[in-house]
């Protein structure tokens, strides 16, 4: 379970310059729930999803995360949580051009040092699953847009993480592959994954499996009812 606790990000441009970037956002999410941040472009999202994942530390406030109190983690645990339970699927998808797909989906892995069998059979498992199998050799900058994103969330799965984020995932997508990632995140959902969401695509909003809409503008969450 995801506790988040009055929390603030402020940032300082300079000493005359601040943007409250989020404020005041108090939010549980359960295990299993899939929940969708909307809101506009700079309204905050990432920056909640970022203190949520630890990667930002909050102003004010915290975030709890199954019983840890990730927000005030130094930075070598906050990593190893990470690590462990949070499986990320970025806008720009973050890979790395010059790899392989099966060299890109087992980055998250390096530091684990596990068996080479077993990082073959947790490869193979990801590429079959998310239909990305038959590219596996081939350099990830000739590859399609849809396609780059399934070596994204095979990425992101190879730790089978507890909890899915995912910040602007259709951005770059046309309908029909916003719908496929649609699809897949309906499979993770069944698979019993807690999945949030970042997104102002409008795709995301009337889904029937979708748990719950939380609406951001100016850092704050409007419909506070549903928090
Ligand atoms: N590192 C930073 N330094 C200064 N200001 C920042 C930083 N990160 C975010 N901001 C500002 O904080 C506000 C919220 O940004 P954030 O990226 O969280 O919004 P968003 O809703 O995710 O937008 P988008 O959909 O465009 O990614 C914006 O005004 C942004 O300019």
């Amino acid at each position: 379970m995801i506790e988040i606790k009055n929390l603030k990000k402020v940032f300082e441009l300079n000493k005359n310059n601040k943007i409250i970037a989020v404020n005041n956002v108090n939010l549980k999410i359960d295990d299993g729930e899939l929940l969708v941040l909307k809101g506009a472009s700079g309204s905050g999202k990432s920056t909640i999803l970022s203190c949520l994942a630890g990667l930002s530390k909050p102003t004010t406030g915290e975030v709890i995360i199954d019983n840890d109190r990730i927000s005030k983690l130094p930075d070598n645990f906050a990593s190893l949580f990470r690590r462990e339970k949070i499986g990320f699927i970025f806008q720009k998808y973050n890979l790395i051009p010059t790899l392989s797909v099966k060299e890109n989906i087992l980055v998250p892995l390096i530091p684990e040092n596990l068996p080479s069998k077993k990082t073959k059979e947790i490869l193979e498992k990801v590429m079959k699953k998310f239909k990305i199998e038959h590219k596996k050799d081939e350099l990830v900058k000739n590859l399609s847009g849809g396609e780059q994103q399934r070596v994204a969330i095979a990425r992101s799965q190879v730790n089978s993480p507890k909890y899915i984020i995912a910040d602007e995932p259709t951005a770059n997508l046309d309908k029909e592959l916003s719908l496929h990632f649609i699809e897949i995140i309906k499979e993770l959902k069944n698979d019993g994954k807690t999945i949030i969401i970042a997104t102002h695509d409008p795709l995301f909003f009337e889904l029937d499996f979708v748990d719950r809409v939380i609406e951001i503008s100016n850092g704050e969450i409007l419909n506070k009812d549903l928090a």
